[in-house]
């Protein structure tokens, strides 16, 4: 992180080695041999470079062609016509559980199991916290957004038609600008902390594995489009969750070296009194109380609203689902995936802290503490483990960018300025074209970026600054009628140049002047990213308040479909018991908003240092909040769909007569919703 995070030693306590590089040896506090006087954990890759290109490779094609076979299924034996609605919206049918487990799954970024890892092995106890917090309520926030999409812009496939519709052509390209880069960002720190990771496990060289891992990605997303992501994602949000649950028995449970709370709490005691973290109190990893925790977790807020706000594959994801799933699958799917960040770094990153791994801030910074807590723990077991944890992560958030920008460049540039009577074979061709394009580019990108030295940590706390400007003017399109386009423009550019400038300045004005170090410090990006998202929100606002709009949603209720999709006209009677459910979605997602950011936090605060009792509770919670999520996530789409398997797996002998006459395939029924 920055270096305001830099350890420091107590002065009454003193640590000897009697090593030669003794000033550059990294912790190792209880002295295991194993890592005697090593000045960096990742001395050489403990996998074979085969393994790398194993998981890389082979489970990008296999991925791919069970993708492949599926959407061949649909479409050769169950005769399902593969139209652009279609394929870039999955028949705006999918089930609440499917929903929940692709939002997991969509969430679940490379940074999510990294740098929520560095966090805690920085800051402690607080980190995981204000990391799967602080990214958790925007989407259940979205949920609102989910409702209001098949409300006002049923027949809508991207966020920015439903902006072109209200607010016109300015309007339109200036949010096309944020969205792409939204999406760029989000990639490159995919793919970057993908093949940082894969190297420092395999050796494989970064840029290779950069270019490597987009590829199996292409295959699967070019041939079934967002429905073919959807089936791989319930695949990855799987093998997730149940390897998140084996790290969290090993570190808690069953490890030799650490294995239970109260060993773990013992450890990082012991280490709060020799390395005690700065802003923390006490210098202790266990405790709330801690200055550069905050910090990071104000950032996080603001800067996750932007890439779920301002990122088509959250809204791509809400179109698709059926109108009650949209609302619920955002609740449900965002309350699961907290427990990704959270009982991962509580476990992984904790264990890092308690077992004094050599791990130096810049391996922590390029996303290395969970392989490194893995290895220390399982062996090449765990190593693997991560390695395919993070490949499923980096496979399925990959595949919904692709997807999402290949619908922006089908729909908002190709249809909108260059062929606006354009086919729907027209729209899957550009879509497959961007989708591989869009695919080998990001490669690209996060080659670039490792070869500049921007690293992991540093695009995660930046990214606010660039899009937070544009969050609360896109949240206005669909939910404010009288926020105006001028508003919305204006309040975003102000916001663009007015965070871009606090950031750089501020960041300029610290010793040694602009450099990525002094853009990193915590209390710079904070400066930046609040400036970024509240000046935009504030101007967009009084602006609207001043030369209000007056939109009645009949132009963004008349978005045209290019090919005809039944369940993009909504019945009457479901339209009205959305409407009623929409206060109180709005209600569940402020109410857990606040319990999240503000109560839980809050209420840590009294306990000061955690006592063992108050860490064993912390644990405890961790366990129950992963293994309810991994039991539903697994669980709840099977459920929803046991019909379909039943038909799949009987070739069609069983269980047509749930259905109205076979009205709908095998496959769908593993997404459809009920309507
Ligand atoms: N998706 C995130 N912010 O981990």
């Amino acid at each position: 992180m920055s270096r305001a995070a830099e350890p420091f030693v107590s002065p009454s306590v003193f640590f000897f080695n009697s090593c030669e590089n003794a000033q550059a040896v990294v912790n190792n506090f209880f002295n295991e041999s194993k890592y005697e006087c090593y000045t960096h954990f990742f001395r050489s890759p403990p996998l074979s470079i085969a393994i790398g290109y194993a998981v890389v490779l082979a489970f990008g094609l296999a991925f791919g062609a069970a993708t492949v076979a599926l959407v061949f299924i649909d479409q050769y034996i169950f005769r399902r016509a593969m139209n652009s609605e279609y394929f870039n919206t999955a028949g705006r049918s999918v089930r609440t559980g499917l929903t929940a487990s692709v939002v997991v799954s969509q969430w679940t970024w490379a940074a999510t199991l990294l740098q929520s890892s560095n966090v805690a092995y920085q800051f402690g106890i607080s980190g995981p916290l204000w990391y799967a917090a602080g990214a958790t309520v925007q989407v259940v926030l979205f949920s609102t957004m989910a409702v209001l999409v098949k409300l006002r812009a049923p027949t809508a496939h991207t966020f920015l038609e439903i902006i072109r519709a209200r607010w016109g052509r300015v309007a339109h390209l200036t949010f096309l600008g944020f969205a792409l880069i939204t999406n760029i960002i989000v990639t490159s720190m995919l793919v970057l902390g993908g093949s940082v990771t894969v190297q420092a496990l395999t050796g494989m060289n970064v840029d290779v594995a950069s270019f490597l891992i987009p590829l199996g990605v292409i295959l699967y997303t070019f041939a079934g489009g967002l429905k073919a992501t959807f089936v791989a994602s319930y695949f990855n949000t799987g093998v997730i969750l149940v390897a998140l649950v084996v790290f969290m028995f090993k570190v808690y449970v069953t490890s030799e070296d650490l294995g239970s709370p109260d060993k773990v709490y013992h450890n990082l005691q012991q280490v709060s009194l020799i390395r005690g973290v700065e802003g923390n109190r006490d210098g202790s990893y266990l405790t709330m109380f801690s200055r550069n925790g905050f910090f990071f977790g104000v950032v996080n807020l603001v800067g996750n609203f932007g890439t779920v706000f301002i990122d088509q594959s959250y809204w791509q994801s809400a179109i698709a689902a059926s109108p009650t799933a949209s609302w619920k699958g955002y609740l449900l799917g965002g309350l699961c995936w907290f427990a990704i960040p959270f009982s991962l770094a509580s476990s992984l990153g904790l264990a890092a802290v308690a077992r004094s791994l050599p791990i130096t801030i810049e391996e922590a910074n390029q996303g290395l503490v969970p392989p490194a807590a893995a290895f220390d723990l399982m062996g090449r077991n765990g190593a693997s483990l991560v390695l395919v944890m993070l490949f499923m992560a980096v496979t399925s958030s990959g595949a919904s960018e692709q997807i999402a920008v290949s619908s922006l460049i089908s729909y908002d540039v190709y249809r909108t300025y260059f062929n606006p009577n354009c086919s729907g074979q027209q729209v899957i061709f550009l879509s497959r074209i961007v989708i591989v394009s869009y695919g080998l580019l990001t490669g690209g990108f996060s080659i670039a970026l490792h070869h500049i030295h921007v690293n992991l940590n540093f695009l995660y706390l930046a990214m606010g600054v660039f899009i937070g400007p544009a969050v609360v003017p896109v949240a206005y399109s669909i939910s404010w009628g009288r926020c105006s386009g001028k508003g919305a423009v204006f309040g975003s550019l102000f916001g663009l140049v007015c965070g871009l400038s606090v950031w750089l300045s501020y960041g300029a004005s610290f010793p040694g002047g602009l450099s990525v170090e002094n853009l990193q410090e915590d209390e710079v990006m904070l400066a930046g990213n609040l400036s970024s998202i509240l000046s935009s929100a504030l101007v967009c606002t009084i602006i609207s308040i001043f030369r209000p709009d007056d939109c009645d949603w009949s132009t963004t209720k008349a978005i045209p479909l290019i090919e005809d999709d039944p369940n993009a006209h909504i019945a009457f009677e479901t339209e009205e018991a959305l409407e009623q459910a929409l206060k109180r979605i709005g209600i569940a997602g402020v109410l857990i908003t606040g319990v999240l950011v503000v109560l839980w936090p809050a209420f840590t605060l009294p306990a000061k240092v955690f006592s063992k009792h108050y860490f064993r509770f912390w644990v405890a919670l961790s366990f129950i909040w992963g293994i309810a999520s991994c039991v539903l996530m697994i669980v709840l789409p099977l459920i929803e769909s046991r019909h379909g398997i039943l038909i799949l797996l009987s070739g069609g002998r069983y269980g047509l007569g749930a259905k109205a006459e076979g009205e709908e395939t095998a496959l769908e029924d593993f997404v459809v919703e009920d309507r």
